[in-house]
């Protein structure tokens, strides 16, 4: 593609030459190593490096052109100077491979907890019904029915665009996170549907406030087309919040799930133990809804992708069908029947607001005692762990902190963290048990029969540190101890 077409829409600084409008760009990479002769490279000012400082590195690899932000002169190839590459990014990557988000119903979710579990129902009702579903999301990446690791819950602009682009699916679901926003992954990509679940507690080493944090996944809903909805839910405060910043800015298409009979579909009922019912109302009918996975949250989830695939256009009876027989998503409120009569259940929750859902959801469920094992990312917001840990000493008869991904984080260091945070903000009920393998292999031999034992915030996730007992993930952890 020439560098005119795949410029287009961009802002530059100055207007490209007419001599290099013709340029034909083999690829685009905003990664060095990874220019091919002929490519484009982007340069970007990360958070670590900047890429301006690789321009050399990726001229000798054969690029034939450079983008970038910064005055630069005295570079043997054309320099073209925007005023941000990662926007410009997401429109080059949209450009090149032919507006991928244009003849497809894109719906983008975003909010703190429940992206993924719409996901996955929305495409479960629709894969019903015969229609194919792309899925790019936390758990893996699913495009033409094949299944694709997925690294981030958004893809950098040029994957995201390209996976779009292999996708022959007839509608295609994208978790946007925060971090997706803000790093304009999803700059260029148009929605039919965006969705907001809830915000809470998370991110907030990166985002700093929570209003910060509002307003980068507010953005999403600029991406609407034209004739796009918005899908809100207006029980979660940040949504009420949203709802009327939309209706403020004149948005007109918006539809929302609450318990005020003002929503689109409002919430009369709630009934929750091991399964989940609702009582709902969509315009003058009343219906009910019925959710096999526990807990108030998923019904949340449940009505929020209902409502989606009804102004989709499917048909009620058929998403309510579709509800009561949904298989569930790997490692949410994943199940587990223990060989000595105790349940367990692996689950990905790492907020407070999703550990109070889980654990909530978990006494629905009849449990006679709870015993929870969970940890915190090293170097990710620490400032959601005091909520975590009294959260789950007032809803569990024993916990236990433990290891999570440590990431750059020495061991002796998370257990000093581990320590000091639960001589602070800990209870009798709690202690600290570092290796995660040995802390579940603790909650095992403790729990009798009708106890159930929840392992938090690793979900599907394999593990990142080599345990006591050689397993790669909680679900393998159970099996091999129990
Ligand atoms: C902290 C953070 O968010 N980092 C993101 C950011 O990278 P960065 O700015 O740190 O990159 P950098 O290492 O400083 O490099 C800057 C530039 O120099 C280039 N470079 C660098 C070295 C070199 O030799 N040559 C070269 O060209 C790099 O390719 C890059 O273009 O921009 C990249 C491109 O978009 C992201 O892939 C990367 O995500 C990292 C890997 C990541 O995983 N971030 C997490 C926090 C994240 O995004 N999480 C959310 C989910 C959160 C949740 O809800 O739980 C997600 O969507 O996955
Ligand atoms: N609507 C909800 N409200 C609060 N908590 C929820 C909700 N849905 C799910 N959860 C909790 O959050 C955890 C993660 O759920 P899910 O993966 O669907 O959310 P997500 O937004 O995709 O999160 P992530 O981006 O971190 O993967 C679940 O395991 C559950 O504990």
């Amino acid at each position: 593609m020439n560098l005119k077409e795949l410029t287009n829409n961009i802002e530059l600084q100055n207007e490209l030459p007419c001599d290099i409008l013709h340029f034909d760009i083999k690829g685009i990479s905003d990664n060095s190593s990874k220019i091919n002769p002929g490519d484009l490279f982007v340069a970007i000012k990360g958070y670590q490096k900047d890429g301006h400082d690789f321009i050399d590195e990726a001229i000798k690899a054969g690029a034939i052109a450079i983008m970038g932000e910064s005055e630069i002169s005295q570079i043997p190839v054309p320099y073209i100077q925007v005023k941000n590459t990662r926007k410009s990014l997401g429109i080059l990557a949209s450009n090149y491979y032919g507006n991928p988000s244009k003849n497809k119903i894109m719906i983008g979710i975003t909010g703190t907890n429940g992206k993924t579990t719409i996901s996955y129902l929305i495409k479960h009702f629709f894969e019903e019904h015969g229609s194919s579903c792309s899925v790019i999301g936390t758990n893996q990446n699913i495009i033409n029915g094949e299944v694709l690791l997925a690294c981030q819950t958004t893809p950098n602009a040029l994957e995201l665009n390209k996976l779009l682009h292999r996708s022959n699916d007839t509608i295609a679901i994208i978790e946007v996170s925060s971090h997706g926003l803000s790093q304009y992954r999803i700059e260029g990509i148009k929605f039919d549907y965006c969705l907001f679940t809830n915000l809470g507690h998370d991110h907030l080493d990166y985002h700093v406030t929570m209003e910060e944090y509002f307003l980068t996944k507010q953005s999403l809903f600029d991406k609407l087309k034209t004739n796009g909805i918005a899908i809100i839910n207006s029980d979660d405060i940040w949504g009420q919040k949203l709802l009327e910043t939309l209706k403020a800015k004149g948005h007109s298409r918006i539809a929302s799930v609450g318990k005020e009979s003002s929503n689109t579909v409002s919430i009369l009922e709630t009934r929750v133990s091991d399964t989940s019912t609702m009582l709902v109302k969509q315009e003058t009918e009343v219906f009910k809804i019925y959710m096999p996975l526990p807990g108030l949250h998923n019904l949340y989830n449940a009505v929020m992708a209902y409502l989606t695939a009804n102004m989709i256009g499917m048909k009620r009876e058929n998403i309510i069908k579709a509800i009561s027989e949904f298989p569930g998503v790997s490692g949410r409120f994943e199940k587990l029947t223990l060989r000595n009569g105790v349940t367990a259940i692996i689950d990905y929750a790492h907020t407070p607001e999703a550990i109070l859902y889980c654990l909530e959801a978990i006494r629905y469920c009849g449990a006679k005692r709870v015993i929870h094992v969970f940890g915190f990312r090293g170097n990710r917001d620490a400032s959601k762990r005091e909520e975590m840990i009294q959260i789950s000493s007032e809803l569990s008869d024993i916990y236990m902190l433990t290891f999570d991904d440590l990431n750059t984080v020495p061991p002796e260091e998370m257990v000093k963290i581990l320590c000091n945070l639960q001589a602070t903000y800990g209870k009798e009920n709690g202690r600290v048990i570092p290796d995660r393998t040995e802390a579940i292999k603790l909650a095992v031999t403790s729990a009798k029969k009708g106890d159930w034992i929840v392992v938090t915030g690793k979900g599907h996730e394999t593990y990142q540190q080599t345990y006591h007992f050689k397993s790669s993930c909680d679900r393998e952890t159970f099996l091999l101890l129990s």
